[in-house]
């Protein structure tokens, strides 16, 4: 069956099977919004031939990694995943199963953590194509932006880089790795086709920061001695000072539908966005005039009064880099591989960076399947990994790397320079500059 036999009312009857009954169907979706949290929104779209393919990709695992990328975004700003919307672009004469394979991977790998899908659209397009929307939310004094990271902190690899990048060559190229196991095989592969967004990391970073993680006091001891929060064993994440969402802690999206209507209103008293009073509509965002009249986009929006100025009561921008929040840690996730995220969170700092070449944590098997020179590339521009870069005070990053374990590491130290330096400890190549353009480009 093809999704011209049924339609675009008998594709949406299918989808929103996917999504809990009683916020999808309407105009918008309406969800209650938790107190002193902002909203952290990511869009990304995957393009069939670009992002997956029929070769490498099945419909489950690319629904799964639509997913994944989007949940990644959320885990990187430090925010807690609340729901997602799904724009979805498919020919007349896609085959109805693989939309549905599409959303059972998409689903599996939203319910770990406890994220509904609570709208969307489908339109007809030649290339099948999927815009995600993810929204979370993260306490303001925890939002880990790409620009706070400082001099002299340490740079941490959330896991090992470069696997990802193994199994879309397994899957593209037979001649490639024929001395594998089986299960080197198929864990690289599965690198590539179920890659984890590291929701889970956030626990073990509040655990470590504690309260005192601000940027006065960064190096205040752990909240609890030793071990890890024990968090229930989908993996799921729960910030442990934000407060439960309904009775049981936890909303459940699980098949049944099952799952606490948003009772209470959207927006709290005084919470609107105040227009001005003429009624006209002016975005909130939009820049000041510059001089001459002309508006000026460079020029940073409204951030006079820092955080919650009078302009500006319910957007927080730091300046070129985007978020500045007080808390000592900066980081992104590694979508595009580990160079990038670490040139992207130095160019946002205004830091620069020595990274270590032995410290990069890559998969074993690699000494085994690629030279030296490979294993390095595809773990530094390799891409799609998911994991964390995350800049934060050398004692911090210690505790981090320790109680993460699993292929987590302390992979260099930003610098007060701004250059982007990869150095070898082990003396056997020479320092180089990391490149920007290693990796995957789309143009
Ligand atoms: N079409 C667009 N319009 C406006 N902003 C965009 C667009 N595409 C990307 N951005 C913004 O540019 C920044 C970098 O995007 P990107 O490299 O895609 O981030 P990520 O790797 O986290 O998906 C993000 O803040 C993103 O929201
Ligand atoms: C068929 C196929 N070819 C190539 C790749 C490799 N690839 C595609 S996009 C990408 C980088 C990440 O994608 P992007 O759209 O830049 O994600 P973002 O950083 O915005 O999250 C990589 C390494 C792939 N996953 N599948
Ligand atoms: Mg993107």
């Amino acid at each position: 069956m093809q999704v011209k036999d049924i339609g675009e009312q008998g594709l949406l009857r299918i989808l929103q099977k996917f999504c809990p009954a009683e916020i999808v169907g309407d105009d918008c979706a309406v969800m209650a919004t938790t107190p002193n949290q902002s909203l952290a929104i990511t869009t990304d779209m995957l393009v069939d031939g670009v992002h997956f393919s029929d070769r490498t990709t099945g419909p489950y695992y690319a629904g799964w990694r639509a997913a994944a990328a989007n949940l990644s975004d959320l885990a990187a700003m430090g925010a807690k995943p609340l729901a997602v919307t799904v724009a979805l672009a498919v020919a007349a004469d896609t085959a109805v199963e693989w939309v549905e394979e599409f959303y059972r991977g998409m689903t599996a790998c939203l319910q770990e953590y406890h994220t509904p899908i609570v709208g969307g659209d489908v339109v007809r397009s030649p290339v099948v194509t999927v815009a995600i929307t993810a929204f979370g939310e993260v306490e303001f004094a925890r939002t880990i932006c790409r620009s706070n990271a400082r001099s002299g902190w340490a740079i941490v690899a959330t896991g090992v880089h470069g696997a990802s990048r193994a199994g879309l060559e397994l899957l593209l190229n037979p001649e490639f790795g024929q001395n594998l196991t089986e299960v080197d095989r198929a864990s690289l592969i599965l690198a590539h086709q179920r890659p984890k967004p590291r929701l889970d990391v956030l626990s073990v970073i509040w655990e470590i920061l504690g309260s005192a993680g601000a940027m006065e006091s960064p190096l205040s001891p752990p909240l609890g001695k030793g071990g890890k929060q024990d968090f229930n064993s989908s993996g799921a994440m729960e910030p442990p000072l934000s407060p439960p969402l309904g009775k049981g802690g936890k909303q459940d999206f699980n098949s049944s539908g099952a799952m606490e209507p948003p009772l209470s209103p959207p927006l709290a008293k005084g919470g609107k966005q105040d227009f001005n009073s003429s009624g006209a509509m002016e975005p909130p965002l939009s820049p000041p005039l510059a001089k001459g009249g002309k508006q000026d986009f460079n020029s940073p929006p409204l951030s006079k009064g820092g955080p919650g100025g009078v302009n500006s009561p319910r957007l927080t921008k730091g300046g070129p880099g985007g978020v500045k929040s007080p808390i000592a840690i900066a980081g992104m996730d590694s979508s595009d591989g580990l160079a990038d995220a670490i040139i992207q969170i130095c160019r946002a700092s205004g830091v620069g960076a020595k990274v270590d070449r032995p410290k990069i944590p890559i998969p074993d098997i690699f000494s085994e399947i690629l030279s030296t020179e490979k294993a390095l590339d595809w773990a530094l521009y390799g891409g799609e990994d998911f994991e964390l870069v995350l800049f934060l005070p050398m004692a911090n990053a210690q505790l981090l790397v320790e109680q993460i374990g699993d292929g987590a590491a302390i992979v260099g130290i930003a610098t007060d320079s701004t250059d982007i330096w990869l150095t070898d400890s082990s003396g056997i190549y020479p320092d180089a500059i990391l490149k920007i353009d290693g990796g995957f480009q789309h143009f």
